[in-house]
Parts: structure tokens; sequence; C-alpha cells
């Protein structure tokens, strides 16, 4: 399970652990429904409490539902689980996922969020993008004026391992600062493979500008890129497959096809929920 590179401190961990199972706890309360047939189920530790929660639903209900993973943890989570296994390719033709969840690495005033600290972003992205309703659960941790201020390790971005050097050099173009290809450590000698076979770079960038408080969109006036931008710039480079910058637009009417959340379920440390939408 992936360690929390800002809090170290035993007593910290299980106050934030107790915060991600409220949360979860709530947001699946909130936004599963018995007649759902199609659940996306994203990856992380947070994710865990999710579908613990789920597992306890009536077997007669969770039965008729399909859960659909973003990469092996959550397979393993789901088939571990006893909840049924699904995938995109068995849905009916035009249809969606009826809600997915999923955590965050950071989260801006403007639901803009940075994922993939778990290495899951290209199918998490997929699912969250297939999905009728996308509902993002986290802790108090997790949230800041602008992306990249407490998320620092840097954007994950997954990337084409023989096109991995040129991306380097075209991320340290856009001002990142020092990126490089995510290391195995102990557990690997050599780059984190991902579930599809690529390697993630972590990208460090000066704090990002979320939306509502932009003034304008390129670094060189602002001193920050917006969210919107830089998730825009770093996929238009060649070999980068995804981005761990989960942006754009969603409309009060349409929330079908969006990287972003309709709602974030946070944790706090006192115990309560915050939910930001
Ligand atoms: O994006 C992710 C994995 O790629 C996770 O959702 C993100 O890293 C949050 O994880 P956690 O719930 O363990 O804090």
């Amino acid at each position: 399970m992936k360690k929390h590179r800002n809090l170290s401190t035993s007593t910290s961990l299980s106050i934030a652990e107790m915060a991600k199972k409220a949360a979860a706890s709530q947001a699946v309360a909130d936004h599963l429904r018995p007649e759902h047939r199609w659940v996306g189920i994203g990856s992380g530790s947070t994710v865990v409490y999710v579908v613990q929660e789920i597992a306890k639903w009536d077997k007669t209900i969770t039965d008729k539902m399909s859960f659909v993973s973003t990469g092996d943890q959550s397979r393993l989570l789901i088939e571990e689980s006893g909840l049924r296994l699904g995938a995109l390719s068995q849905m009916p033709k035009n249809t969606n996922l009826d809600v997915s969840f999923d955590g965050a690495d950071e989260v801006d005033p403007d639901l803009n969020l940075i994922k993939g600290g778990g290495a899951c972003l290209l199918q998490e992205k997929v699912v969250a993008v297939a999905s009728q309703k996308f509902i993002c659960v986290a802790d108090y941790r997790k949230t800041s004026e602008g992306l990249c201020t407490k998320w620092t390790q840097g954007i994950p971005v997954e990337v084409l391992p023989c096109a991995a050097t040129r991306v380097l050099d075209e991320l340290k173009r856009l001002g990142s600062i020092d990126p490089s290809i995510r290391q195995g450590g102990s557990q690997k000698a050599g780059p984190v493979v991902t579930d599809n076979s690529m390697w993630i770079i972590d990208a460090p960038f000066a704090p990002l500008q979320p939306h509502s408080k932009r003034s304008s969109a390129s670094p060189s006036s602002t001193g920050a890129w917006s969210a919107e931008t830089l998730a825009e710039r770093l996929i238009a480079i060649p070999g980068v497959m995804e981005t761990g910058l989960f942006t754009g637009m969603v409309t009060k009417d349409s929330t079908k096809g969006s990287q972003k959340p309709v709602a974030v379920y946070l944790g706090l440390e006192d115990g309560g929920i915050k939910v930001l939408s």
C-alpha cells in the first residue's frame, strides 16, 4: 500500500484512516443505489474502505451489480470482497457506469485533482470519464488552494518507456523542476512498471492556480500554470499516455464524460465529513 509522503506519525495516520473510512461510508450511502448495475472502483488505500462499505450491502443487491476496476489492486480488491468483476468491454453500447468511486492525492477548490500516486492513473481516468457520476473520496490532508502545493513529489505522468527521456526534456522545458522516472525502490530494481506496461514520470511543478483564482492561463504572466492549461500541454507531448491531472469543466446539467468528480467527500480530523461539489 502506498506510503503518504507528508505524514509520518502513527497518531496522525490513524486519524487519517478514520477520516478516510468515514468519508467512504458517507459517499457510498449518498451515491450508490440498489438499482445501479455498473460501478467503477478506483485505486489506493481510501478505496479499500469504499469497497468494504459496498461489501456490507445485502448480497441479493450487490450480486446484480458489476464492478469495474482501475488496475490490478482494485481488481483483486473486488474479487477478494466477493463482488462481481466486470469490464467496460462487457457494457451495453453507449452506456456509462452508473457511478464510480476513487481517491485523490490532491484536490483544489474547483475539484481539479492530482491522481496517480499509486501509478493507476490511466485506467482511473478511463473509468472516471466512462461514469455518469464520479465521486472522489479523500481526507483532510488532500485539499489545497492550488494543485502541487501538498502533493510535492510531482504530477504523475504515464509514459511509453522508449519515450521517457524525451518526455523528461519536454517536461523541463515546461518548467517542471527535476522530473524523474519513478523507481521501484527496495521492492523492485529499476522503474515502476504500470498495469499497462508503461513507466511513470513524477513531474514537480510550482503550485498551480485553480481555475476560479486564475488571471491568465500562461505561467509567464502569473508565475503559475492553470491546472487545465498544464493538463492540455502535458497530454500533447508525444509518448505521454496519460497524466495524473484530472481537470475539465463540469456543468450543472451534464456531468458525463468528465475527468473531474461531481463531489469530493473529505473525511475531517474531528470525525466530520465535508462535501465539496
Ligand atoms: O490515484 C491514485 C492511485 O493511482 C489514488 O487514488 C491516490 O493515490 C490516492 O490514494 P490513497 O487513497 O491511498 O491516498
